[in-house]
């Protein structure tokens, strides 16, 4: 058992909302992006793969987005539809923008990085007026990724989302997601990251992620029980701190700690653990799982992704997870 309450009787589990984008991973790995001369195309953007990785575990997953009007948002709105993911609030957009692009340069297993193109991209028009009330009224759960706030209008189509989710005791799960692209300003970032995380049931984030959101209010501060112990005094019941491969650490408003389980291994890149982790982190709070649990969950799934080429299609089903935990002590042991 956790802290959140689902109502199982709604149609929809989970809605992303937020960036569809596409991800280019180098095929040439241990080299410099300047060297890499292909790339493999996926489905990308952090919601998005946290939306994929729901529906791969078996979840009734929605999104609410807009993608170009160009060959890229067409294979976005394709490449969902194969993944069994709702597409009905799925919005082509008509204003001339692009699809956002994620190069990423895979130096070696640890030291990995993205270059996006992210100018005039089709996420960040969302309209206020794209999102309907009654499809969130019908979810279980909504999840709402930090880049989203980057701009006006999918900032102010992020915080209606919010307002029907409060109104409605939808579940809001909030990834930080912080890019540092778009924002014009730390006062910017700081503003929208905490007004957004005022109005959220679950917040997850690194420590370099709440450190940022911390910028003008606790400005220093590198006491994840002090950073979490802020937000339960809005709507918080859970507050995540992810620390890369030394794991995660869970708080709750009652006063827990939990300490997730981590299965470190050398990863073919690190890009995709969080978006894996909150995935199946989210399903296992979702069947009611104890927080432990669904962390563990979490970080078998991350182990996956980051053993593997790409996020969205790397995104495992809940049997490759528990085969996965259940192996672990052996894979370790042949390695
Ligand atoms: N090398 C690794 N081996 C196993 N598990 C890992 C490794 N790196 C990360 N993880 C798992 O993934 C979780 C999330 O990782 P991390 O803190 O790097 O998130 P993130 O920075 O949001 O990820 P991303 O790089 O996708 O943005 C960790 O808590 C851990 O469980
Ligand atoms: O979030 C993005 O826009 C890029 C992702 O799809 C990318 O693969 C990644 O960074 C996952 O952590």
């Amino acid at each position: 058992m956790n802290n959140l309450k689902f109502d199982n009787q709604r149609l929809i589990d989970f809605i992303a909302i937020g960036r569809l984008c596409i991800d280019l991973n180098a095929n040439e790995i241990n080299r410099p992006m300047e060297e890499t001369l292909t790339f493999t195309k996926y489905l990308g953007g952090s919601p998005a793969n946290i939306a994929i990785a729901m529906s791969k575990l078996g979840m009734n997953t929605g999104f609410i987005g807009r993608v170009a009007d160009d060959q890229m948002g067409r294979y976005i709105v394709d490449y969902l539809k194969k993944s069994n993911i709702d597409i009905s609030n799925v919005i082509t957009d008509k204003s001339g923008s692009v699809t956002g692009l994620a190069f990423t340069e895979i130096k070696s297993p640890t030291d990995c990085s993205i270059l996006m193109y992210r100018d005039n991209v089709a996420d960040l028009k969302l309209q206020p007026t794209d999102v309907n009330e009654e499809y969130i009224k019908n979810a279980k759960a909504i999840l709402v990724s930090g880049t989203a706030l980057a701009a006006s209008p999918s900032r102010e189509a992020v915080f209606l989302a919010l307002d029907y989710a409060r109104k409605h005791n939808t579940v809001v799960f909030f990834d930080i997601d912080y890019r540092p692209y778009t924002w014009k300003s730390v006062e910017e970032i700081s503003v929208y990251y905490n007004l957004v995380a005022e109005k959220c049931d679950v917040i997850v984030g690194t420590r370099e992620e709440f450190d940022m959101m911390e910028m003008l209010t606790m400005k220093g501060n590198k006491d994840d029980h002090a950073t979490a112990q802020k937000w339960f005094n809005f709507n918080a019941k859970i507050v995540v701190i992810k620390h890369g491969k030394e794991g995660s650490i869970a708080y709750t408003k009652k006063g827990e700690e939990i300490v997730g389980d981590v299965f470190p291994v050398t990863p073919l890149k690190t890009f995709g653990a969080g978006d894996s982790y909150a995935g199946a982190f989210i399903y296992g709070l979702m069947q009611g799982w104890d927080i432990g649990e669904a962390m563990k969950f979490g970080a078998g799934s991350a182990a996956i992704v980051v053993s593997s080429h790409s996020c969205s299609d790397a995104m495992p089903t809940t049997t490759q997870i528990e085969e996965f935990i259940l192996n672990y002590g052996k894979y370790k042991a042949i390695e």
